[in-house]
């Protein structure tokens, strides 16, 4: 039986956009679509389903299909669109296969009808069934195909409904995360219409300065009364520079007024955002940051910072950080103002590298001062040195340096320590050497008490007659070589081994001593050139066949010895020893490890 279609879809179509346009829920929009095309015919039952991406059927919105039916076909596979147009359907084995099963429920397929999607494609179909067998009109067929149209048009709008939802939900959840992070970070928002000269303050902005959001006035001019007097100048100044394109953005720190009275330092930045038809900015926003707790944290820091350097200022002598690096660049990391005193140079002139100073160090003191700090550096010791420098103002003057070496992650090594002057103290010292007989270093008479028992033996000489003394002068052979090659302290070695072969060698009557950095002098009593000789040759052949250990090392040395006798008219002891010395000279002379003797 027909039915007049087209009247009637017109109803539908008002009663689905009124569903629409008040936002009634999809299924429930569909369903009062099918109950309208199936109110106006009792056999006509309509369905609708969706194809899902795996080509499965899922039932959306029907009222009159059996459940079990229903389930039946939402475990149905579709192949393709083109089998969904109503008309087709016999061809469609999928059609078929339905049909046959709606037997099985005592119904009867219709038809059906794709519910298009966009320009192309579908979202499901309509399926129609009659709940006796009959012919399917066009007018019946009409308004199915109307109703799928519906349909799509309820879906679209559902699915752009979800889509704008989701959008705002993602837009409200970024606003409240920026939110969150503004108010964290104790930052205040503004938004200024340059051409009227209003500034918006957000909320927090003015909670900053402990108002309440009514309390202040969007005026320009206002707000330059918050501002410091004594900042108000680079504010203006910096807004200008932006404002002429000098600088891509404001940026300024001042100190603003709050609500109590009291100032806040702040960081302000800002960005011109728009330009008026005519090119002149017309917006600026940005944002203010409290800064006065980390400002208040720098100027503390800043005075930690002074006093320590006012302190290392007042010490006396030079403060310093010394590094090694790995590649063996060396530099002062820091050095006090004293090193104007102790090197007479400034800090700069070592904070790269050390040269300036190395120059400084007396030549004969630069191997010892070498030496020391690199077994520093190698034994992470302590350093301990005393030496001296010579200094275009001051001359020749005696430092002493201290220094702790730790080892840096990178490898590096850095020496805190100090440096100070001990000139006068040096002075004193040496003459209280001048005081004492013996040598420190080879505990044998020094040069002044050496000299004091050689008058003694010319003035026996003198008194008695035919007594006799020789004298030797004996110098070690190519000695700054072992200093060179096996450092100071090896040197140092030598010195006190040659000594001790020395001492053994004499008896009670002589005197052995140390006349000067490698020299020996020995005055023999009661002999002549002929004893000396026999001596000196046992204590050149000692020195030469017994080496000096250090460690694995066995250091050989010769020495060159100069002969010559006291004479009872001599006017003085230097008389003898310079004899003795131009002999040792000819010894040398001649190729070393020799005895020479004076003729004369
Ligand atoms: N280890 C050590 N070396 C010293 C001491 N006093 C002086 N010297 C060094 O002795 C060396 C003497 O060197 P030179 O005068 O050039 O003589 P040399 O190398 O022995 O050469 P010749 O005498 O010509 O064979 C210098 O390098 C001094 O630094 C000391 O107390 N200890």
């Amino acid at each position: 039986m027909d039915f007049d279609f087209s009247h009637h879809s017109l109803t539908t179509d008002n009663l689905t956009l009124a569903h629409l346009a008040r936002g009634a829920p999809l299924v429930q929009t569909l369903i009062s679509l099918i109950n309208e095309v199936e109110v106006k015919n009792h056999e006509l039952i309509l369905s609708l389903f969706l194809s899902e991406e795996n080509h499965c059927l899922r039932l959306l919105a029907t009222s009159n299909l059996p459940p079990a039916y229903c389930s039946a076909i939402n475990q149905m596979i579709v192949d393709g669109a083109q089998q969904f147009s109503g008309r087709d359907m016999e061809a469609s084995g999928f059609f078929s296969s339905l049909r046959d099963m709606a037997k099985t429920y005592g119904l009867h397929v219709a038809s059906s009808a794709p519910i298009p999607y966009c320009m192309h494609g579908t979202h499901g179909l309509f399926i129609a069934h009659f709940r006796q067998a009959q012919h399917t009109s066009d007018a019946c067929q009409q308004a199915i195909n109307n109703a799928a149209v519906l349909a799509s048009i309820a879906i679209a709008h559902h699915d752009a409904e979800a889509r704008i939802r989701k959008a705002e939900d993602a837009l409200r959840n970024n606003e409240t995360i920026m939110a969150l992070a503004i108010d964290g970070s104790q930052t205040g928002i503004w938004d200024r219409n340059i051409q009227t000269n209003q500034i918006n303050y957000s909320n927090g902005w003015k909670a900053m300065l402990g108002y309440s959001p009514h309390e202040i006035s969007s005026h320009l001019e206002e707000s330059y009364t918050r501002i410091h007097p004594d900042d108000l100048a680079s504010v203006k100044a910096a807004m200008q520079a932006h404002f002429d394109h000098k600088t891509d953005s404001y940026v300024v720190e001042h100190r603003i007024r709050c609500k109590d009275g009291s100032y806040k330092w702040i960081s302000s930045r800002g960005k011109i955002v728009q330009h008026d038809a005519s090119g002149r900015p017309s917006r600026m926003v940005g944002t203010t940051t409290d800064i006065t707790a980390i400002r208040a944290l720098s100027e503390e820091l800043q005075q930690n910072v002074k006093l320590i350097t006012s302190l290392t200022n007042e010490v006396p002598g030079l403060v310093y950080q010394y590094t090694l690096k790995p590649n063996g660049d060396a530099f002062f990391s820091y050095a006090s103002e004293g090193i104007r005193d102790i090197y007479e140079i400034e800090a700069e002139q070592v904070a790269e590298n050390i040269d300036a100073i190395i120059q400084l160090i007396h030549p004969e003191d630069l191997p010892r001062y070498q030496d020391s700090l690199r077994a520093s550096a190698i034994n992470l010791a302590p350093w301990h040195l005393e030496y001296r420098v010579v200094l275009p103002r001051q001359g020749l003057r005696w430092r002493q340096v201290d220094a702790r070496p730790r080892k840096l992650a990178d490898g590096s090594i850095l020496w805190h320590g100090f440096i100070t002057n001990i000139t006068e103290r040096k002075r004193i010292e040496i003459e209280l050497e001048g005081f004492a007989t013996i040598d420190f270093l080879t505990q044998i008479p020094n040069r002044r008490y050496f000299l004091a028992r050689m008058g003694e033996e010319l003035a026996r000489i003198q008194r008695v007659a035919h007594a006799r003394a020789a004298v030797l002068m004996c110098d070690l052979d190519h000695f700054k070589d072992v200093n060179d090659r096996h450092g100071h302290a090896a040197g140092d070695l030598v010195l006190k081994h040659f000594a001790v072969i020395l001492r053994n060698a004499t008896r009670k009557i002589d005197t052995a001593g140390r006349v000067g950095g490698e020299e020996f002098a020995v005055v023999l009593a009661d002999a002549g050139i002929a004893e000396a000789r026999i001596f000196a040759e046992r204590i050149a052949h000692q020195i030469a066949t017994t080496p000096v250990l250090v460690g694995d090392l066995s250091i050989y040395v010769t020495v060159s010895i100069g002969i010559s006798v006291m004479h009872a008219n001599d006017v003085n002891t230097d008389a003898a020893l310079s004899r003795s010395d131009s002999a040792l000279y000819m010894a040398k002379d001649m190729g070393r490890n020799r005895i020479e003797v004076s003729d004369v």
